[in-house]
């Protein structure tokens, strides 16, 4: 018998053993779910109709919270057999993907460590059979070539050999191949999982992680994690990969789901990644865009447009003059200047602003305005003003209250002295003193309560404060015509321009503080070169306790400069005992040849290593005329379809340029247009703005227009750089007229 023929049988034995064990598993469990799922309906029937939904009956509503709660335990119970079973579901499809033959130092046995998607445990004999890819000794599997190795356990470092390290590829539970590997998870396989086509959402990549991203993955030592990573690096699959790692920690780290937060570009992203976790076998997390936070930071009382209306507004602009200005408009509104402005706006709103008064009640004064102020300005209370005030209009209700009952006496007497009311003397007072109390509270509320949204424009409407407070800072040269903007523009509460609703958001989180979040314990912030030095203040203040990765890439940044100082910038914002920055240098999501010809695209300020997929080159092609140029965009999508890709865009500079295409191609082609945050799956033939196509990927990509006009300056060589590398297989780009010099 050959080598092979014998590690053959011996491999299909065991996945046969494991087969069994998984489907005896899925049977009890299945039979489990139906019982569960039968009581669970029995008690809905009977607490329908045993306890009442009125609340009129006190005995009744005690009756069914009782029921409620039962019923809570029981739901969870059902949902937590109906997540075993999708597991062990899953696991019978693929129950593993590597095995590592383990000797610690010291013994003599040898381990064979089966890696899978999740654990596996053989309860009659104790044995672990599959380990969770996210166990400490799987580590080994991702970081370490065969020889001697160590991993981190919970008892501390284990040392040991390994001395084979196996990948196996099994699908609908049959073994398709496996094969040794000496060298770091063989290339070969990775090839393999990126030569695949895209699916609407994001894949996870637990066969595969890399080593780098291995690193990031299971880092538990960091406050603050920040990854560079260079385009289709997998920042985002290692983000979600992060969080799959955290919560299985779970226990230790005492954290669940809703723990965790991710800061998202926009809704469209959010939906493009929310398969990873559950295909991970983890409830989905929050995810939030600043948008989502500041409507939830004003309970719905202002809007603000949305980053990508900020962007087309930028984009389209009507010359490169107001181009500059837009751009400088968000850099100054984003700035620690800026930050710096509002700070000191506060400070001065304490001093100047608040019009303290004496307080009178019963015709003596019992605070007096010096004092009320000293007591504001003193460094005694350290908490923002609203919460100064609050506690100072309190001591000053509670002295009222003292007095209240002397108040009263005195104005029965004054009420029994008129001549109208002498046979309801008392209650006639009563009303009196409620009406003065309450004329006495709105009083008091004109100087211990203020509005956030009105402060925000009073800071621009009266240029003096304005400049009083900026004195000695490095304002932008422009920045008389970004007050004279920014007044035109913040008048309206449910449009309030992107960049302002920032400003309007840290001077509510500043004054007023938040305990939204409290909960929050890890914080995952994407597309992290978007943001400016007031988005990061923001995230600081509003997650108070938590730790954050912090993901992006400086050349991705649209419409605004970015370099690698930003992450310095970061680390210094958030000021943690530990902090990291680490790089992902290597890009996978391109072919060889798609990531070569957008790498022409970069200053080569990052080193990038390509992976060696080899396909097509990429086309530049040319047409006389934009109906010449359309109709060879449709001709070509044909193709890609009868080569089998299914997700291919047509990518476009702005929103109006894609909406203008998807009007002209609709009635010729099944196309679809994606130019808002909508909840959207990314299918078929979709024409797109450049901004919203950030973080997605596709099979072939289209850009659209790529003459001089559209693509010029070093902004649009980012947007181009986005745009090729979004592609997985096939791109081109299509122009009339002169070509863009960026391609030149
Ligand atoms: N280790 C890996 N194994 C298999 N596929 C991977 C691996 N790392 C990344 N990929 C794939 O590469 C592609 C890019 O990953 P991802 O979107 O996470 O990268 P990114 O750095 O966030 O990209 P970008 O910044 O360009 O949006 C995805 O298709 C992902 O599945």
């Amino acid at each position: 018998m050959s080598e092979y023929k014998r590690k053959y049988i011996e491999e299909t034995n065991y996945l046969k053993e494991i087969i069994d064990l998984i489907s005896y598993k899925l049977e009890i469990e299945a039979n489990s779910l139906e019982n569960k799922k039968k009581d669970l309906i029995e008690a809905r029937k009977e607490m329908w109709e045993n306890a009442t939904h009125s609340s009129a009956d006190f005995d009744k509503v005690s009756d069914a919270n009782q029921y409620l709660s039962a019923l809570q335990n029981q739901t969870l119970s059902y949902t937590d057999s109906a997540k075993l079973v999708s597991k062990f579901e899953k696991m019978l499809d693929s129950p593993y993907f590597a095995r590592i033959d383990f000797t610690e130092n010291g013994y003599d046995d040898t381990e064979k460590i089966y890696i899978g998607l999740f654990n596996l445990m053989d309860e009659e004999t104790h044995e672990i059979k599959i380990h969770d890819w996210r166990a400490p000794i799987s580590s080994i599997f991702y970081r370490s070539e065969t020889g001697p190795v160590e991993y981190i356990a919970p008892v501390g470092k284990i040392k040991g050999n390994v001395s084979l390290k196996r990948q196996y590829k099994i699908k609908k539970g049959k073994m398709e191949y496996f094969f040794d590997s000496n060298i770091n998870i063989l290339d070969e396989m990775l090839k393999e999982a990126l030569s695949k086509n895209m699916s609407s959402k994001m894949k996870t990549i637990v066969e595969t992680i890399q080593k780098q991203q291995d690193l990031i993955i299971r880092d538990l030592v960091n406050e603050l994690l920040i990854v560079q990573g260079v385009a289709g690096s997998g920042k985002t699959s290692v983000a979600l990969h992060r969080i799959a790692f955290l919560l299985y920690q779970g226990l230790n780290l005492n954290l669940s789901s809703n723990n965790i937060i991710i800061i998202s570009p926009n809704t469209l992203f959010s939906q493009y990644i929310s398969n990873v976790l559950p295909e991970l076998g983890e409830e989905n997390i929050v995810e939030l865009t600043f948008e989502n936070i500041f409507t939830e930071i004003f309970e719905k009382k202002l809007s603000i447009k949305t980053k990508s209306e900020q962007l087309e507004e930028i984009i389209c602009a009507k010359d490169e003059d107001e181009k500059a200005f837009l751009r400088s408009y968000a850099d100054f509104k984003g700035s620690s200047t800026f930050l710096e402005i509002i700070n000191r706006y506060i400070n001065y709103f304490e001093h100047k602003m608040i019009k303290f008064e004496d307080i009178y009640f019963n015709g003596k004064i019992i605070e007096n305005r010096d004092l009320l102020k000293s007591l504001l300005l003193s460094n005694k209370l350290n908490m923002p003003t609203s919460k100064k005030l609050k506690i100072i209009e309190s001591r000053i209700i509670d002295k009222v209250h003292e007095v209240k009952k002397l108040r009263r006496e005195k104005i029965e007497k004054i009420v029994s002295n008129s001549n109208n009311h002498e046979f309801e003397i008392q209650s006639f007072a009563r009303v009196l003193a409620a009406k003065e109390t309450s004329l006495f509270t709105q009083k008091l509320r004109q100087f211990t309560e203020f509005d956030c949204y009105y402060l925000y424009k009073t800071l621009f409407r009266d240029k003096n404060i304005f400049f009083k407070v900026a004195k000695g800072l490095d304002l932008p040269d422009n920045i008389n015509d970004i007050i004279e903007y920014t007044n035109k523009n913040i008048q309206d509460k449910y449009n309030i321009p992107y960049s302002d609703g920032i400003g309007l958001m840290y001077l509510k989180l500043k004054a007023e503080g938040c305990n939204l979040y409290s909960n929050i314990k890890q914080v995952m912030v994407d597309e992290a070169q978007d943001y400016y030095p007031i988005h990061y203040n923001i995230l600081k203040t509003i997650f108070r306790e938590a730790r954050f990765t912090i993901v992006g890439d400086i050349n991705q940044t649209i419409e605004k400069k970015s370099n690698l100082s930003i992450y310095d910038d970061i680390i210094s914002i958030f000021n943690k005992s530990k902090s990291n920055k680490l790089f992902l240098t290597k890009s996978y999501r391109n072919s060889y040849e798609i990531s070569k010809f957008s790498q022409k695209l970069l200053d080569g300020n990052i080193n990038t290593e390509l992976f060696k997929r080899n396909e097509r080159e990429p086309e530049i092609i040319y047409k006389s005329s934009q109906n010449e140029l359309e109709n060879k965009i449709i001709v070509d999508i044909e193709k890609y379809k009868s080569l089998g890709f299914d997700s291919i865009a047509i990518i476009c500079k702005s929103r109006k340029q894609s909406s203008d295409l998807y009007f002209r191609l609709k009635s010729k082609i099944n196309i679809k247009l994606i130019d808002s945050n909508e909840r959207t799956a990314i299918t078929g033939i979709t024409v797109i703005p450049v901004y919203m196509a950030k973080g997605l990927e596709f099979d072939c990509v289209m850009v659209y227009e790529t003459d001089i006009i559209n693509y010029k300056t070093d902004y649009d060589k980012k947007l181009l750089y986005i745009a090729c590398t979004r592609a997985l297989h096939r791109l081109s780009l299509y122009y009339t007229g002169v070509i863009s010099n960026l391609l030149a």
